[in-house]
């Protein structure tokens, strides 16, 4: 049943701390069905600070052409092999397919680059196609593939993912966390996107799932009015406590640069228009395929 308030549609705003709070084991195929239907009319925003959102919002803003996303490194490897053979006619091969991201932090043997946004430059990447696959948030992205939307955000352009959302009525907030934990870095952007959201929309006409009111209380409670509090606020998380270790403390001060990029990478399809995964060959699985918007 559609509710209406003042005749305004209501906004609904769930929000999920990792893939598995989302996907619940169900033994139920019927709420099964009926939860990828919903998924169907929702715009999907996809979390994951450190560092994989922020490194794709790095990657747009320096000229990336797209950025395919998989799983697993063997899809990764597929997806790059089907895209270097249909590019190959034009002249530019291999070089214009990067093969990026990490496991265990560290880039993948044989891969180009890894998961820190400083890889991510005008220089390294402009006019290029990534493929990328990271241990949190290109498994994140699976997790939400059935929704119409899908939007990456990150610290650094959130004001332009709140642009996108404007007009959205039906939002899942996808937080990738850290090898299915729960990480304080997205609950804390979740919960910023949750705040924005309620400040725009009339917060009557808002429904909260309980993790966006639990994302929603982190983000107020921390305090933050500046980037040296944000950084400050991530580096109390697993995910920073991972990069510190092994001397990647920049990466965590890079990824709290609070709105340093305008525009949003968005799933996209050929014309350009936000869209469900494409099929590249019939031997291999839709993949999600991005753009950058400004
Ligand atoms: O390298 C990263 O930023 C993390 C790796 S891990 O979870 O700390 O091993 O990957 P991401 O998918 O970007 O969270």
């Amino acid at each position: 049943m559609e509710i209406e308030t003042d005749g305004l549609m209501p906004v609904t705003i769930t929000l999920a701390f990792t893939p598995e709070t989302l996907l619940a084991p169900s033994q139920d195929a019927a709420s099964t069905d009926a939860s990828v239907l919903a998924m169907e009319s929702t715009c999907a925003v996809m979390i994951d600070v450190l560092r994989a959102s922020s490194v794709m919002t790095t990657a747009g803003a320096a000229g990336v052409d797209r950025i395919y996303t998989t799983a697993s490194v063997d899809q990764a490897l597929a997806v790059a092999k089907e895209l270097r053979t249909s590019v190959s006619g034009q002249g530019d091969g291999a070089q214009g397919v990067l093969l990026c991201g990490e496991r265990n932090c560290e880039r993948i043997d044989g891969f180009d680059h890894g998961n820190s946004p400083a890889e991510y430059t005008s220089e390294s990447v402009s006019g290029k196609q990534m493929v990328m696959t990271t241990s949190n948030g290109t498994r994140a992205i699976e997790a939400v593939k059935h929704c119409d939307r899908l939007l990456i955000a990150s610290f650094l352009n959130l004001s332009s993912v709140l642009q996108r959302l404007a007009d959205e009525t039906s939002i899942l907030i996808m937080c990738a966390g850290t090898h299915r934990e729960i990480s304080r870095e997205d609950v804390l952007l979740g919960g910023a996107i949750v705040e924005r959201l309620l400040q725009s929309k009339s917060a009557s006409d808002v429904v909260l799932n309980d993790q966006a009111m639990i994302a929603h209380a982190a983000w107020c409670q921390a305090g933050v009015s500046s980037n040296a509090q944000l950084a400050d606020a991530l580096t109390h998380s697993i995910g920073a406590s991972n990069l510190i270790r092994l001397g990647m403390a920049a990466d965590v001060r890079r990824c709290a640069e609070l709105d340093s990029i305008s525009g949003v990478v968005m799933r996209c399809n050929e014309s350009d228009e936000t869209c469900l995964p494409v099929s590249l060959d019939a031997s291999l699985d839709p993949v999600s395929r991005f753009k950058f918007f400004s």
